[in-house]
C-alpha cells in the first residue's frame, strides 16, 4: 500500500503536469487570438465554449462531479479569453436578482472586471457602445425586470446587442426567487450568436400571428418565443404569413447553447 508521502508525491507530479498543460493551453490561446486578427470575428465564442464543455462532460467519469468539472473549465476558458481581450461585464442588478452577479463572475472568471448597473437600458447602452464587452441580465422569467423589448429598438450607438448565451450552463432547475427571479441569466453582446450544435433561438414575434415554439412572455405588442435549434427565422410563422419578404413581423433577438445537466 502507498504511504501518505507516496500519494502526496504523486499529487505533486499531477499538479506540475496540469500546470505545464495549462501554460501550454494559454500559449496556444495567444496564437488563436492572433489568428482571429483582422476580420476573423469576436474573441468571445460561446458556441465553441459550449462544445468544449459538452465534450468533457460526455467523457467524464470517476468522482469528479459535473458542476466541479464545468467550474474548472469556466476559469480555464475565461483565463484564455481575458488574455486575448480584457473582459468588462456590465451586470443588471435588479432587486431580487443579485445572484446574477455570481453567475457573471462564475462565467467571466477572476480576471474580468464587473460593473453593476441599476438599469437594463444602461447595460445595453454599455454593450452597444463598446464600453462593456458583454452584459449579464436576469432570465426572462423575471417579468419584474423585463428588458427583452429594449432589444427591439435601435440604440444610439453601435450594434444592437443580441442574446448569445444563457447562464448557468450547468442546468440546476428553476429557483423560486424574489420578484420572479428564476435563477438564470442571459449574456448579451454586440455580436451575432454562434451555433454550438444544440441551441435554442429567441424571437420577438408581433402579437396576433401564430407561431410554433414556447411563448415565454408578451409585452409591447410582441411575444417572446423560444424555438429549439439555431434558426434564422421562426418556424410556423412564414407559413402563416405566406413568407413574403418585408411582411414577417419578427426580430431574431438571439440564440444560446442549450445547457448541460448536472447528471
Ligand atoms: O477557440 C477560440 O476561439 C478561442 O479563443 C479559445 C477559447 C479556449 O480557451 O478554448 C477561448 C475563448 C473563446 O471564447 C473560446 C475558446
Amino acid at each position: 500500500m502507498s504511504t501518505l508521502d507516496d500519494l502526496r508525491r504523486e499529487i505533486d507530479g499531477i499538479d506540475e503536469a496540469l500546470h505545464d498543460l495549462l501554460m501550454r493551453r494559454v500559449e496556444i490561446g495567444k496564437q488563436v487570438a492572433e489568428a482571429k486578427g483582422g476580420d476573423r470575428g469576436p474573441y468571445f465564442r460561446p458556441g465553441r465554449e459550449a462544445q468544449i464543455i459538452r465534450r468533457l462532460v460526455a467523457r467524464n467519469e470517476s468522482f469528479l462531479n459535473v458542476p466541479t468539472l464545468i467550474r474548472f473549465w469556466r476559469e480555464i476558458l475565461s483565463a484564455n479569453l481575458n488574455m486575448q481581450t480584457h473582459v468588462h461585464a456590465a451586470v443588471f442588478m435588479a432587486e431580487g436578482a443579485e445572484r446574477v452577479y455570481d453567475l457573471a463572475r462564475d462565467h467571466c472568471g477572476i480576471s474580468a472586471s464587473i460593473e453593476c448597473m441599476d438599469g437594463a437600458g444602461k447595460v445595453l447602452d454599455a454593450v452597444s457602445s463598446g464600453a462593456a464587452t458583454l452584459g449579464v441580465l436576469p432570465g426572462v422569467a423575471m417579468k419584474a425586470a423585463r428588458w427583452w423589448p429594449l432589444l427591439l429598438s435601435d440604440r444610439a450607438e453601435g450594434m444592437a446587442p443580441r442574446i448569445i448565451a444563457r447562464l448557468p450552463f450547468c442546468e440546476t432547475g428553476p429557483e423560486a426567487g424574489i420578484n420572479g427571479f428564476a435563477g438564470d441569466a442571459f449574456i448579451v453582446a454586440a455580436q451575432e450568436p454562434e451555433e454550438s450544435g444544440e441551441d435554442r433561438t429567441l424571437f420577438a414575434v408581433e402579437t396576433g400571428h401564430a407561431v410554433d415554439g414556447e411563448i415565454l412572455d408578451e409585452a409591447d405588442g410582441f411575444r417572446l418565443v423560444e424555438q429549439a435549434g439555431f434558426l434564422e427565422a421562426p418556424e410556423g410563422l412564414e407559413r402563416h404569413m405566406g413568407g413574403r419578404e418585408g411582411e414577417v413581423p419578427y426580430y431574431r433577438i438571439g440564440a444560446y447553447a442549450a445547457p448541460v445537466h448536472a447528471g
